[in-house]
């Protein structure tokens, strides 16, 4: 549905995106990557809102940089949204629903209440946007990326500003809509991935680095994890910035993590997660640079 060929961009001489391809079909996909990985590039590329410096994207085999076509086609969430500060939420869902067209007034209309009443906005819908707090302007954000039902919606940060409640909502509304559409969110909170996704896409410093099942994101860790009991003296003296995690216990601390050999004596190999799976991959050398897992 949605498919990526070759698509890459350049700033100068320098690839902040280096060409990839991939295809996907209906659902919920992470998108993962450290600072500076190339996750605002590739998602401005496939919502056609960048020229591509190779390759192209495509939904439904149309380009996503095929005008009005492909646009009405694509619902996109940055991290700041931009709003026009005295129009209302109901009003700002009206004139999408207008620019996106293709419907009657009057189902317009019913979108527009459904969208509200999806994201919660409806007790405030006819505040001056301007009042809103960040966690509202997301979600109406993501109201105003849902209007006219799109194929493929992909939403930057989706969770920054929502209380747990909202969260729960926005991942439920999601779900729903990944019945039909693809959606790709781009995140730095695993947990909203593990929670949401099937399948994540890993990129660093521009490159791909996995394209797979996020079960299959633990493997990077598979025999490289390790686990043992510190005192907390010794805990106190070590390099902290290495240990994936440190938790107390009744005799000191209890610390994981990655390295090619025991890092003491006693250290034993443990089962990883898929976020340490995903912390061995990011931090991975050029040996394990396009190990894609399809
Ligand atoms: N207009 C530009 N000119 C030159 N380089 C740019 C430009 N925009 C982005 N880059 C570079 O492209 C690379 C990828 O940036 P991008 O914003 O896509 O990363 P990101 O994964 O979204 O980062 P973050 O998680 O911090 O938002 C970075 O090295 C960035 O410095």
């Amino acid at each position: 549905m949605l498919a990526a060929y070759n698509i890459g961009k350049k700033y100068k001489q320098i690839w902040a995106l280096e060409p990839l391809s991939f295809r996907l079909e209906r659902g919920i996909y992470g998108l993962l990557g450290p600072n500076g990985a190339g996750k605002s590039t590739l998602m401005r590329l496939l919502a056609g809102l960048m020229t591509p410096s190779t390759g192209e994207a495509t939904i439904q085999g149309v380009s996503v940089r095929n005008g009005v076509h492909a646009r009405s086609r694509i619902g996109y969430v940055p991290q700041t949204f931009q709003l026009y500060p005295n129009l209302t939420a109901r009003e700002l869902l009206r004139h999408t629903a207008r620019l996106k067209g293709g419907a009657s007034h009057a189902e317009q209309e019913k979108e527009v209440e459904r969208l509200l009443c999806s994201v919660n906005l409806e007790a405030k819908a006819d505040r001056p946007t301007r009042t809103y707090s960040s966690g509202m302007v997301k979600r109406l954000g993501i109201a105003q990326a849902l209007v006219g039902s799109p194929d493929v919606i992909i939403v930057d940060e989706p969770t920054t500003g929502l209380d747990p409640e909202e969260r729960l909502r926005l991942r439920n509304l999601l779900a729903e809509v990944a019945m039909r559409s693809v959606i790709l969110l781009s995140t730095h909170i695993l947990s909203d991935v593990e929670t949401s996704c099937k399948e994540a896409i890993v990129l660093t410093n521009g490159k791909l680095r996995y394209n797979g099942p996020l079960n299959g994101l633990s493997r990077y860790a598979q025999g490289r994890l390790w686990q043992w009991e510190a005192s907390e003296l010794e805990w106190r003296s070590m390099a902290q910035e290495r240990l994936l995690a440190a938790r107390r216990t009744a005799d000191g601390v209890l610390c994981r993590t990655i390295a090619d050999a025991p890092p003491t004596p006693y250290a034993q190999l443990a089962e990883p997660s898929m976020e340490e799976g995903y912390l061995a991959l990011i931090t991975d050398r050029e040996a394990r640079l396009h190990e894609c897992a399809r």
